[in-house]
């Protein structure tokens, strides 16, 4: 079970700072969407040239024109694109392509979605490496968890494709925990904590018990 950082802090400086800090404790530092939106892919070239060996996630959240936006996070060094599931099913193929002819992953973000374990399904049929249960912050601003999502779809699929994101906090990674996802994400609950350093080991020591 890898333990993955979502970086969704909008300040470049801060967020390379941040991921610099927690790189030997973390499995993969994401890049998140805000961050993204607002500098593109300098954010993921930057971390990838000055930490070749961390493997890094640009959270693209493609929807459309797969194969434009995934070659540019490929050749930015991104090891992990995200591509909605919602997005039509040419965008996902177009996604897998290019991102497999440059040796790197696909993980569709299922949030949104109300049928996960058909459109999970299908994901994995198109080539997608990895399948995230995802509740976005909106939804979780209304008192949403992906748990419920996560035990139903880890009963489908291979458990282990799964990256599960969504508030994961120390108080509730154990639950996470329990249901053997292979990536389990945590935002917020790293990169506002008041020694990042700390927070990081602590869910790490969670996923080794
Ligand atoms: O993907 C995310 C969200 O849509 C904002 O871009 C977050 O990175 C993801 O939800 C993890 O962050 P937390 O929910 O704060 O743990």
């Amino acid at each position: 079970m890898k333990l993955q950082i979502a970086i969704d802090l909008t300040e470049m400086g801060k967020a390379l700072c941040l991921a610099e800090k927690v790189k030997d404790i973390v499995d993969i530092v994401e890049i998140g969407t805000p961050l993204i939106i607002k500098e593109g892919m300098h954010p993921v070239r930057a971390l990838k040239s000055k930490f070749p060996e961390l493997c890094v996630l640009a959270d693209t959240k493609i929807m459309d024109g797969g194969a434009i936006e995934c070659h540019d996070a490929c050749e930015a060094g991104a090891d992990i694109v995200t591509v909605l599931a919602l997005a039509d099913q040419a965008t996902i193929t177009e996604v897998v392509k290019t991102a497999h002819a440059a040796g790197k992953q696909v993980l569709a973000d299922l949030i949104g979605v109300d049928d996960l374990a058909t459109k999970a399904q299908l994901c994995l049929t198109l080539g997608v490496d990895l399948i995230g249960v995802h509740t976005g912050v909106d939804r979780q601003k209304q008192g949403g968890t992906p748990l419920k999502d996560l035990t139903l779809l880890a009963e489908k699929i291979d458990p282990s494709k799964i990256a599960v994101a969504g508030g994961v906090s120390l108080q509730t990674i154990d639950d996470y925990v329990r249901l053997k996802p292979g990536i389990i994400i945590a935002g917020s609950a790293l990169y506002n904590a008041a020694d990042i350093k700390q927070a990081a080991l602590a869910m790490k020591g969670c996923l080794r018990k």
